[in-house]
């Protein structure tokens, strides 16, 4: 289907669940139509995850049409397939605001809707809610409220999923319904033996009675279903929910389905977009310049070109990690291993005992889930492992639980652990070799989800630490620390506040953690030193140095100026960043603020 414009927003008055449960069958095929031109118009307008949604439009119709949510609970799998969801529960008319500040989120939001349970953006999750609300529905009686989840081909590549599977099939009398939407597919075509088994299970077709892994875990497997016949969805799972036991209807789905610039994408279906143009799916403004997850795939390519023991790993997002150059010309030295960080981890622990060295590429904020294997796999073997972890920091529309806001605050209590701060191109490439040389433990890269910005040449370095500014014929007023790509905002800072006749010095330590020796005599030199660091304060870069500080005696007040230990809600980086003062402005401010408490005293000028 060629994309034609929406017809106007009253073809699109969608009904609620209760009128969709009574609409007749014939009415669902223009209705799915609609749906599919409501999400083009407005998904390539404001961005998002418009291959996914695309793929579950009968989907979605079939499981509000059978289930009564929120009675019955919906839960979809990482949420970002859950826009048609939205538009069948009352949200149409705010999908203008989709994933801006104070606008629709773009994951299911208990704020916004009843109908929505989780909210985290964390694949494999899905069936351990399950589990866990059918155990809750079993001990209150309340077993007539079906519990379904909706998991994607690529989200069951994750441990968890496993882990739940195992649970929920040896429960027969706890009835679960698992609707598997395998569209073979995560961003890339899924890979691995389950893959395999599921392409197996395609093309022998519904046997009655056909034994597969699910059957063998206690589950009653229909399938495969077509995803997209929304009667065929619908009459498997009313059958589903009569049998009261754990089912898995494997639905099969098309990615960007009815939308061919979706469909046609080899790279990722469209998987998730910014401002595109609807009659070619492509981006709408002309390229933004290289990204820092550019700049770095260029780099280890180089690297990788050079040093043969480098191999690199991804869980699932080889190209949105910047992988991609260096499997076109390695692609026996990258490993895709399915949405596993976990076991990303741990299998580049055995790489590197096997004398490789690993680089995992990875966004910060799933490192999380795999901490017990960075520190007890890589680092208490005080392994040659990289992590380069890509959307460090504040990401924007994809809301809390895809900020990378707490790798540096996780990390900075692993024994060995060595963690740099790239602040621009160079240093990226700079940092990549210093880290793939170091052999005496794991070592970190983090970088933003932003343009990468120009050069920041550095005027001197001082024991591994370079100096961005100093105030020639001022007093040694303010030493500014930067974290990375704050360096910017910093150095901006600095010169106003030299014009307001205070003296700043702008350090970037680039290994920031373990904080560097000779920060804290440098930071002795100055009435008041500022860490600034796209990262939760409590635990980061800024408290590490107030207590490098106190160790060496240096009594210079350090004030951590970081984000705070809250859920950041979904906006656009440079927003979010400013609001919390991460800005030039925020910078100036803290400074006025903390020298007001502290009197003017140093006369020393840094010759
Ligand atoms: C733990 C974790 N790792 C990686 C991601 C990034 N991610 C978001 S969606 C996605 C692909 C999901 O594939 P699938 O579950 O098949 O859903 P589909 O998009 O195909 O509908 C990935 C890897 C994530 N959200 N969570
Ligand atoms: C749902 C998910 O985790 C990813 O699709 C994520 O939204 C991608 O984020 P980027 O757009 O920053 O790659
Ligand atoms: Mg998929």
């Amino acid at each position: 289907m060629t994309y034609t414009p929406a017809k106007d927003e009253a073809a699109c008055r969608l009904p609620d669940p209760a009128q969709l449960r009574a609409a007749p069958a014939p009415r669902l095929r223009g209705l799915a139509a609609e749906i599919r031109a409501f999400l083009i118009d407005h998904v390539c307008t404001t961005g998002g995850h418009l291959g996914p949604n695309l793929g579950v439009v009968e989907l979605t119709l079939a499981l509000h049409r059978v289930f009564d949510s929120p009675r019955d609970t919906l839960i979809f799998d990482t949420g970002h397939q859950a826009y048609v969801h939205k538009l069948l529960t009352g949200r149409a008319e705010q999908f203008p605001t989709l994933r801006q500040a104070g606008g629709l989120s773009g994951y299911p939001s208990r704020a916004e809707s009843e109908h929505d349970l989780v909210e985290n953006s964390h694949a494999s999750t899905s069936l351990s809610y399950a589990d866990g609300l059918a155990k809750a529905r079993q001990l209150a009686g309340e077993q007539q409220q079906a519990v379904v989840a909706v998991i994607g081909d690529g989200a069951l590549t994750g441990g968890m999923a496993w882990e739940a599977l195992n649970n929920l099939g040896s429960a027969p009398g706890r009835p679960v319904i698992v609707v598997l939407n395998d569209n073979g597919r995560s961003y890339e075509p899924t890979h691995g033996a389950l893959a395999r088994h599921l392409e197996s299970l395609k093309a022998n077709g519904s046997v009655a009675g056909c034994r597969n892994v699910f059957t063998e875990l206690g589950f009653t497997y229909f399938g495969p279903v077509d995803g997209h016949s929304t009667g065929e969805i619908e009459g498997v799972l009313r059958r589903a929910r009569t049998l009261n036991r754990p089912v898995l209807v494997h639905v099969v789905t098309v990615k960007g389905k009815g939308y061919a610039p979706a469909e046609t994408d080899d790279a990722d279906c469209l998987h998730a977009v910014g401002t595109v143009d609807p009659v070619t799916g492509r981006p709408a403004g002309s390229g933004a310049g290289w990204t820092w997850t550019g700049v770095f795939g260029r780099a280890l390519a180089e690297v990788a070109a050079e040093r043969p023991k480098v191999v690199a790993l991804t869980a699932a997002m080889l190209r949105p990690t910047g992988l991609h150059a260096m499997q076109q010309r390695f692609p026996e030295r990258v490993f895709d291993v399915g949405i596993a960080e976990q076991h990303a981890v741990t299998s580049a622990a055995g790489l590197a005992m096997g004398g490789y060295h690993p680089v995992v590429a990875i966004y910060a904020t799933f490192l999380g889930r795999a901490f017990d294997q960075v520190l007890m796999d890589v680092a208490l073997h005080r392994l040659p492992v990289t992590f380069v972890l890509d959307r460090a920091g504040i990401t924007g529309p994809d809301g809390p639980s895809h900020h990378g806001m707490w790798d540096l605050s996780l990390l900075s209590a692993v024994p060995g652990m060595a963690i740099a701060a790239p602040r621009d191109p160079q240093r990226v490439e700079d940092l990549l070799r210093e880290a793939v040389t170091h052999d005496q433990g794991p070592t970190v890269l983090r970088i933003p989800k932003a343009p990468a910005g120009g050069d920041v040449a550095a005027l001197a370095r001082m024991d591994g630490i370079d100096i961005l500014h100093r105030s020639p014929r001022r007093p040694l007023d303010v030493l500014l620390v930067p974290v990375g790509p704050l360096a910017q905002a910093a150095l901006d800072a600095a010169r106003l506040l030299e014009e307001e006749g205070i003296g700043v010095t702008v350090a970037d330590p680039r290994w920031v953690l373990p904080v560097n020796d000779a920060l804290p005599p440098l930071a002795a030199r100055h009435l008041l030193a500022i860490s600034i660091e796209d990262g939760v304060t409590s635990g980061g870069v800024g408290w590490a140095l107030a207590q490098a500080c106190r160790a060496h005696n240096v009594s210079t007040p350090v004030v951590p100026l970081g984000l705070p230990r809250s859920f950041i809600s979904h906006g656009s980086r440079t927003a979010l960043l400013a609001a919390v003062g991460l800005d030039a402005a925020g910078i100036i401010r803290t400074v006025h603020d903390a020298l007001t408490g502290t009197t003017l005293t140093s006369q020393e000028t840094l010759r």
